[in-house]
């Protein structure tokens, strides 16, 4: 059965997908400037989508509108497994954070200001240690439970991030990829660690990425966010393949794609 919100009539994923978020028309204006407008976007539980486009096209912008952090026009919708329309929960890791690095503040602190009203000097219940440290074994940080935030290095703060994000599992996944701070080592256990989570939970995710050769490996669907909108949408093979995409990111950047085992992208790159 086709659901409700889904207005994309060849869309052949709602038919088996427990859950579906749409982006619909969103806008937004920022002092007065237009940064995104028209944009569309419809997400099946399960997907990784990832959100790519040249710096300053309004990547994280989109992120923090979904998110309802900025104001916009439009509306987002989600359908449940139950088909019904609520409000989606949401998770986010936001590209960079500024944390005063001198500040007593534990991950286990951070954890417990999230999920209980206890005093900050209060000694935590075991219950509440543990479920931080399950939350933490998630994302491979479970040895980071009692480190102050301040110390933790860029990967580090990341995986604590993305821990807590997914405390409790959130029906959206917003996740928007550190520019700096974070090796490639690192860059790609947080791909490795967000792929097993959608597999596990079959979590929605949007991701905004500047790795294209980390895109092609992960994320099965891909959009293109350039001159305030949405210029291309679809399949990794679709959305690298579009001339816009190409005009953007030029043809050198295939030799990023050594790595993937899809002969399509290389060759669509070099004819
Ligand atoms: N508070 C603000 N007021 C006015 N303009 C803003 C504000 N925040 C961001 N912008 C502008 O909105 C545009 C989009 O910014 P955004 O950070 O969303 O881009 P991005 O695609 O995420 O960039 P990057 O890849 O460099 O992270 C930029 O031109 C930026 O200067």
């Amino acid at each position: 059965m086709k659901h409700p919100i889904c207005v994309n009539s060849d869309c052949k994923i709602c038919e088996s997908s427990l859950c579906c978020t749409k982006i619909n028309n969103f806008g937004v204006k920022r002092s007065g400037i237009e940064i995104l407008k028209n944009v569309n976007l419809h997400i099946h539980c399960g997907d990784l989508t990832a959100v790519i486009g040249p710096n300053g096209a309004g990547k994280s912008t989109l992120l923090k509108a979904i998110l309802g952090e900025i104001s916009h026009t439009g509306e987002l919708q989600f359908l449940d497994a139950n088909n019904g329309t609520t409000k989606p929960s949401m998770g986010y890791v936001p590209q960079k954070l500024d944390l005063d690095s001198t500040s007593p503040t534990s991950v286990l602190d951070l954890f417990a200001a999230a999920h209980t009203n206890l005093p900050i000097w209060f000694t935590y219940p075991k219950k509440i240690r543990e479920r931080v440290r399950e939350s933490l074994a998630l994302t491979h940080g479970e040895h980071l439970i009692n480190k102050r935030l301040g110390e933790l290095s860029g990967g580090e703060l990341q995986r604590v991030l993305l821990a807590l994000a997914l405390d409790p599992v959130p029906h959206l996944l917003l996740l928007d990829e550190p520019v700096s701070g974070i090796d490639q080592k690192g860059l790609e256990l947080f791909y490795q660690t967000v792929s097993t989570l959608r597999k596990n939970y079959d979590l929605s995710i949007i991701l905004v990425s500047h790795d294209l050769n980390l895109v092609a490996e992960y994320a099965n669907r891909v959009a293109f966010v350039n001159n305030r909108t949405i210029e291309c949408c679809g399949t990794p093979q679709e959305v690298f393949t579009n001339e816009k995409v190409i005009q953007t990111f030029g043809l050198d950047w295939s030799n990023r794609f050594q790595r993937v085992e899809k002969d399509w992208v290389a060759n669509a790159l070099l004819v």
